[in-house]
């Protein structure tokens, strides 16, 4: 069993039990459900922000402990306030240290918030909403085209975006029409190789019409230039700012560097 089957099968489990502490009627009662969203398409396509989607990430399967000694209300604040177009929150805990508490957390910031998960069944996007998300995220990997299309309807429903995320020219399939924002992932989650040519190479293959953002292993303002030419909107950026000691601090030095290029 490769991890992400591992993860998908402990997801399960879990997503079991979360039903049966509180149902979907009781996840619309909670506050935040009512809220407006923002949307992380307008917020990608404004001059005004950088494009880079900043994520709150304590460890990962493939990079053991990045950062365990971080805040997310300090953080998330330091990458809102400078400029991000969009939060990512982690809120896988077994395997990446995330929890929904730090999605709430970070929901006092007025940037969209992305709720990093790997979403199997529909009671997590109606989660995503109860606890301040924006934005859900679709793996292509481990859905199959029929539940990509009823699960970004059931987003859509509740005011949420959707990124369709895909690795490599097989997932291409999983764009639909409603679809977003699509991801390409330049992190092959079966094997854990890197390498951010994936965007370059299969930018070509996405459809004109649909927000792109690129996704892992982004270190430097020249990866984000080279993205940009080839159609990139949107940059989702965590180690290189988590394994900082300060990542808000980080964050704010990068963003400075990238305006500078981009004069
Ligand atoms: O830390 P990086 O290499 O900058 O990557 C961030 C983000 O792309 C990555 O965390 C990610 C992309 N897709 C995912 C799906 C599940 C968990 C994590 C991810």
């Amino acid at each position: 069993m490769n991890i992400l089957d591992k993860i998908v099968a402990y997801k399960r489990e879990e997503v079991e039990k979360a039903k049966s502490l509180k149902s979907i009627a009781e996840l619309e009662q909670l506050p935040l459900f009512e809220e407006p969203s923002f949307s992380l398409k307008r917020f990608l396509l404004d001059e005004k922000k950088t494009g880079i989607i900043a994520e709150f990430k304590r460890k990962s399967p493939s990079k053991g402990i990045i950062n365990d000694k971080v805040k997310v209300s300090q953080i998330t604040r330091a990458y809102a306030s400078n400029g991000a177009s969009g939060l990512s929150i982690l809120t896988d805990e077994p395997s990446f240290g995330g929890s929904i508490d730090d999605m709430i957390t970070a929901r006092f910031n007025d940037v969209p918030i992305l709720r990093k998960e790997f979403i199997i069944d529909e009671y997590q996007i109606v989660e995503a909403k109860a606890y301040g998300a924006d934005v859900i995220l679709l793996i292509a990997a481990i859905l199959t085209p029929e539940q990509v299309h009823d699960f970004t309807l059931k987003a859509h429903e509740l005011g949420l975006e959707v990124i369709l995320e895909i690795h490599d020219d097989s997932e291409l399939g999983h764009i639909q029409q409603r679809t977003d924002i699509v991801g390409v992932n330049n992190r092959n989650l079966k094997t854990f190789e890197v390498d951010i040519e994936q965007s370059i190479r299969l930018s070509h293959h996405i459809p004109e019409n649909k927000i792109k953002i690129s996704e892992s292993g982004i270190n430097s303002v020249q990866d984000i230039l080279n993205l940009k030419s080839a159609g990139y909107n949107g940059f989702l950026i965590g180690e290189n700012f988590m394994k900082q000691e300060d990542p808000g601090l980080a964050f704010m030095k990068f963003t400075s560097d990238l305006r500078d290029a981009l004069v």
